[in-house]
């Protein structure tokens, strides 16, 4: 059974972004370095990102992994890093597809990033959730 996609974009330009996307992360001073201390197969990591989108976008069920997960525990990953990544993400998206699947897929993006980066570290040593009950 076909299901419709929740982002009508082909997988070719999924791929694309994918590899656009982590040649502009390699390239970046403060990115680069985070990936450069877990990614040593940059092939690899792209196919599993690429199912992470289509499995996002198109429905497709070929990623089942804990992206939150591998977050909190690769140890250099903190809160403020989302809106670089997401700045980066959406220059990419502006320019290899039309308006209107951009502006879809950046808006999921962002939700998705607002998940993953609550409870991360952030740099001035606090955790994004309150402490309660604390002066
Ligand atoms: C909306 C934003 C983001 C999304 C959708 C996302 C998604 C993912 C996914 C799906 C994986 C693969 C997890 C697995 O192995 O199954 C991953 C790995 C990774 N992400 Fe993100 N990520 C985001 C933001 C970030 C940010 C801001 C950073 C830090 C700069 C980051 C750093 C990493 C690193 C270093 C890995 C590789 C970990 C490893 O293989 O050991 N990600 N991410």
């Amino acid at each position: 059974m076909t299901m419709t996609p929740r982002i009508p974009v082909t997988v070719e330009q999924i791929d694309r972004v994918v590899s656009k996307f982590y040649g502009r992360v390699r390239a970046h001073p403060a990115l680069g370095l985070i990936f450069a201390a877990h990614v040593a197969d940059w092939p690899a990591h792209e196919e599993k990102i690429g199912r992470f989108w289509r499995n996002a976008l198109l429905l497709h069920h070929c990623y089942d992994g804990n992206p939150m997960q591998i977050h909190r525990t690769a140890g250099n990953v903190r809160a403020q890093h989302f809106s670089v990544w997401l700045s980066l993400f959406d220059s990419v998206l502006d320019e290899e597809l039309p308006p209107p699947l951009a502006t879809a897929w950046s808006s999921l993006a962002h939700r998705i990033g607002r998940g993953l980066s609550y409870g991360l570290p952030s740099d001035d040593g606090e955790d994004e959730v309150p402490r309660l009950g604390q002066a």
